[in-house]
Parts: structure tokens; sequence; C-alpha cells
């Protein structure tokens, strides 16, 4: 069996991924999110264990020293992780499981899972970045100008990336990720790994 695919989506605070992957959870209801861990305060109307795991600093070095994180990052302040074994589980069990994370964690699951989908949301100006982190209300203006200063620098780490999608319109954005998906699952080294001995060497002879 095939394992599933790991599919990494970062992008700079207010571009979109939240939203994005709520749609997304309506449009391909069999792919698996993982539930990051974090330090930060829980924002009104979010729940410990759906859209974080919310910890303390103390809790939260205890699941590092313990490896369960598969990887973390200082983000403005606060802590952010993948619990390891959500994603091991998932992924050998032939199912996609999508992360959420910001740019220095996602280059360190590259370094674990280089196999993995590593898609960039890209917005569609600076300009259009600043009015949506400020129009979603959450954040203080310091932590909004830390965030854009961030933003710069997140974005010029694209180049690590194998796909960037702007989410101009959020539709189109979700459609485009779809794609992706879909073209991931027809790699032909996904095949090539399940066929019979003697056509995979006639296969790889051609190839
Ligand atoms: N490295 C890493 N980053 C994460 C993880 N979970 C969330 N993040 C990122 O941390 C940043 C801040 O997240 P959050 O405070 O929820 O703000 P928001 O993404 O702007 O709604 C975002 O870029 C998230 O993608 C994680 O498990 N690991
Ligand atoms: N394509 C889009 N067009 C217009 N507004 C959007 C679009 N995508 C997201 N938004 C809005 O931008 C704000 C930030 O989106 P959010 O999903 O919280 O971003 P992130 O998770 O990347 O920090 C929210 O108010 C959201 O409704």
């Amino acid at each position: 069996m095939n394992k599933g695919l790991l599919i990494v989506l970062s992008g700079p605070s207010g571009v979109g991924k939240g939203t994005v992957c709520s749609v997304l959870r309506h449009k391909m209801p069999e792919l698996v999110y993982s539930v990051s861990a974090t330090t930060r305060q829980p924002r009104q109307g979010e729940t410990d264990g759906i859209n974080y795991f919310f910890k303390s600093r103390d809790q939260f070095q205890e699941l590092i020293a313990r490896g369960a994180m598969l990887e973390y990052a200082e983000y403005v302040d606060n802590y952010y992780g993948t619990p390891r074994d959500f994603v091991e589980q998932t992924i050998n069990s032939g199912k996609d499981i999508i992360l959420e994370i910001e740019v220095q964690g996602a280059l360190k699951v590259k370094e674990t899972f280089p196999q993995g989908v590593f898609i960039f949301l890209m917005p569609p100006s600076l300009d259009v970045l600043k009015q949506r982190i400020v129009g979603r209300g959450t954040e203080s203006q310091d932590v909004i100008d830390s965030r854009m200063s961030v933003a710069a620098e997140e974005i010029g780490l694209i180049r690590y990336y194998d796909y960037a999608v702007v989410n101009d319109e959020i539709e189109a954005a979700c459609h485009r990720i779809q794609s992706i998906v879909t073209a991931e699952h027809c790699r032909k080294e996904r095949f090539l790994a399940n066929l019979p001995e003697a056509v995979k060497t006639a296969a790889s002879e051609k190839a």
C-alpha cells in the first residue's frame, strides 16, 4: 500500500490559510488535518484539541524534550509545533495529511520528509495581506506589525516550496490546491512502487 501524502501549507499570517483549510475540509473530506500545539492564548471561539492543543511553555518544552514534536518553531514570541505520532500514523495508514505551519517548521519537515508536498499560499499583494490581518481583528497593533515584518522574510523562502498558490479568491485557491493533490497522486513513482517486479524493471528501464 502507498503511504499517504504529507502536505505542508505555509504562508504569512493573514494570507488565508485557516479560511482555505476550512473550505478544503468540505471539498476534500478524506484529507486529514494535523492539529498543532501552541503556547499562544486561545482566540475567542477556538477550542482546545480542535484548533490547537493549547499548552504552557513548560508543557511545550516537555513535549520537545520527549521527542514528541515532528517540528516546532518560535513565531512572534510563542511556540508552535506538530505532534509527531499522529502525522506518522496517518500517512502510514495510507491517508493524506495537511499541516498548516509557518516556514521555519516547514523547512524542518522537509529535512525529515523530502517527499512531502510543500505549498506556499501567497497574498495578491502585501497591502491586501495587511488589510486581511487588520480586518480579522484578532491581533493587537504590535502583533500585527511583528507579523507583517515576519511576512516579508517568509515570502523570501518561497524558493524551498514545490508550489505557490495565490489566494486571490478562496474558491479558486482551493481548486488549485485540489489540483496539486490530484497531480501528486498521479506521480509515476507512486505507481512504480506497486507494480509487479517484472513490469517494474521494464518501466524503470524505459524511464
Ligand atoms: N512551525 C509551526 N508553525 C505553526 C504550527 N501551527 C501553526 N503554525 C503557524 O504559526 C503561525 C501563527 O499561527 P496563529 O497564531 O494561529 O495565527 P494565524 O495563522 O495568523 O491565524 C502561522 O503561520 C501558522 O501557520 C506548527 O505546528 N508548527
Ligand atoms: N481569498 C480571500 N479573499 C478575501 N478575504 C480573505 C480571503 N482569504 C481569507 N480572507 C480573510 O482574511 C482574514 C485572514 O484569514 P485567515 O484564514 O485567518 O488567515 P491565516 O490563517 O493565514 O492567518 C480573514 O478575515 C479571512 O476571512
